[in-house]
């Protein structure tokens, strides 16, 4: 079958992966990613990101569950898709001695149709630094490097670890922008990121993990607007929070203060501000230091990732188990990197 005919591009369905000791670092999730499009695995530390990439990458098989790239099995399948993939990873690891031409001229004599040398580095933007040694590029060059060889191929699915790390603001610019061209031009994209302004840039969709679960998922826009707006503001000399007209009234649904700021929370921004500022008017008082603003992504992954520890904490008996053994055998505190690949 015509793999373009795949709406999804990426299908994982109640997808595991264990490692040695029983550990548990994948637990059921289940997403899928079309053509074209750009999905954004966000989660805390040891959440199970880079677990969830390699299964893709067909590094290791799962535990359970299933996952289709380009519609094979990329575990069993791995010559049919492993030449239609782009892999950036996290630590490219690259021989130092090389200059950054050799490097890939060196990678494009594995990969079959490769772009010539001098196009992948304008791409991302290394083209004056060709004859460097790689040992003498800085970190963010060393990122760009590792972009330009994910994409010497021209592959239809491109896997993000981390793209930026190291990046100054300019160049983390010139790599979304780089990202959003390859989207458009029909490339999927799946990225990982501690970024969460990355994910709210890029991100077509995007999921939030969490101790190997989905704790939510949807467009940017939808996550965030299950989170709270909030409006800060100094209370106007001689006034109490009581002169204000009842909150329930407002739409709030919390606030706290600090001192004389007032910090409210409301899914009714439009409304709350609306009426608290009638109110400044006819009171003829100037709330100072006023802030109006939607929740960002951060907020809502920072909520979200709290309720999800809440929920965890308070989960079922043998998952606990499972967790204490993870810990006996040092394997939460993501320490154990080299062994990724040898996964159960
Ligand atoms: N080879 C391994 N053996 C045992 N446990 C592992 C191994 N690799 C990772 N883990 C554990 O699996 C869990 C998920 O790790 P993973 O690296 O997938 O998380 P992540 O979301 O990518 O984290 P980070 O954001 O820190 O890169 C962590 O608790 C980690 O300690």
């Amino acid at each position: 079958m015509d793999m373009n005919q795949h709406e999804h591009v990426i299908e994982v369905t109640d997808l595991r992966r264990v490692y040695g000791g029983g550990f548990e670092a994948v637990r059921g999730i289940t997403f899928s990613v079309d053509r074209g499009e750009l999905f954004a695995l966000l989660g805390t530390n040891g959440a199970g990101k880079t677990s969830t990439v390699e299964l893709l990458e067909g590094l290791a098989p799962p535990a359970g569950g299933s996952a289709r790239v380009l519609g094979h099995d990329p575990y069993e399948e791995r010559s049919k898709v492993r030449p239609r993939i782009g892999v950036m990873l996290q630590e490219g690891g690259f021989p130092s001695e090389l200059t950054v031409s050799e490097t890939v001229r060196m990678w494009a004599g594995c990969t079959s149709g490769a772009r010539p040398t001098g196009e992948a580095l304008e791409l991302v933007g290394l083209g004056r630094r060709s004859g460097v040694r790689v040992k003498q590029l800085s970190g963010g060059e060393k990122r760009r490097l590792d972009l330009a060889l994910a994409l010497l191929g021209r592959p239809d699915v491109l896997f993000l670890d981390e793209p930026t790390t190291g990046l100054d603001a300019e160049g983390r610019q010139e790599t979304w922008e780089l990202v959003r061209e390859l989207r458009d031009g029909g490339t999927t994209v799946l990225l990982t990121t501690h970024y969460l302004a990355e994910a709210e840039e890029l991100a077509d969709r995007l999921a939030i993990l969490h101790e190997g679960r989905i704790a939510a998922s949807g467009t940017p826009a939808e996550v965030t607007a299950s989170q709270p707006s909030r409006i800060t503001f100094e209370l106007p000399d001689n006034y109490f929070l009581g002169d204000l007209p009842p909150l329930a009234e407002l739409g709030v649904t919390d606030h706290d203060t600090d001192g004389r700021t007032v910090r409210l929370r409301t899914h009714e921004l439009q409304r709350t501000a609306t009426r608290l500022l009638l109110w400044a008017e006819r009171a003829r008082v100037e709330l100072r230091g006023l802030d109006v603003r939607s929740a960002s992504l951060e907020e809502a992954f920072l909520r979200i990732a709290r309720e999800a520890a809440g929920t965890s904490a308070s989960s079922s008996g043998a998952e606990m188990a499972t967790d204490a053994q993870g810990s006996r055998d040092g394997t939460k505190a993501g320490n154990a990197k080299a062994g990724k690949g040898t996964a159960a």
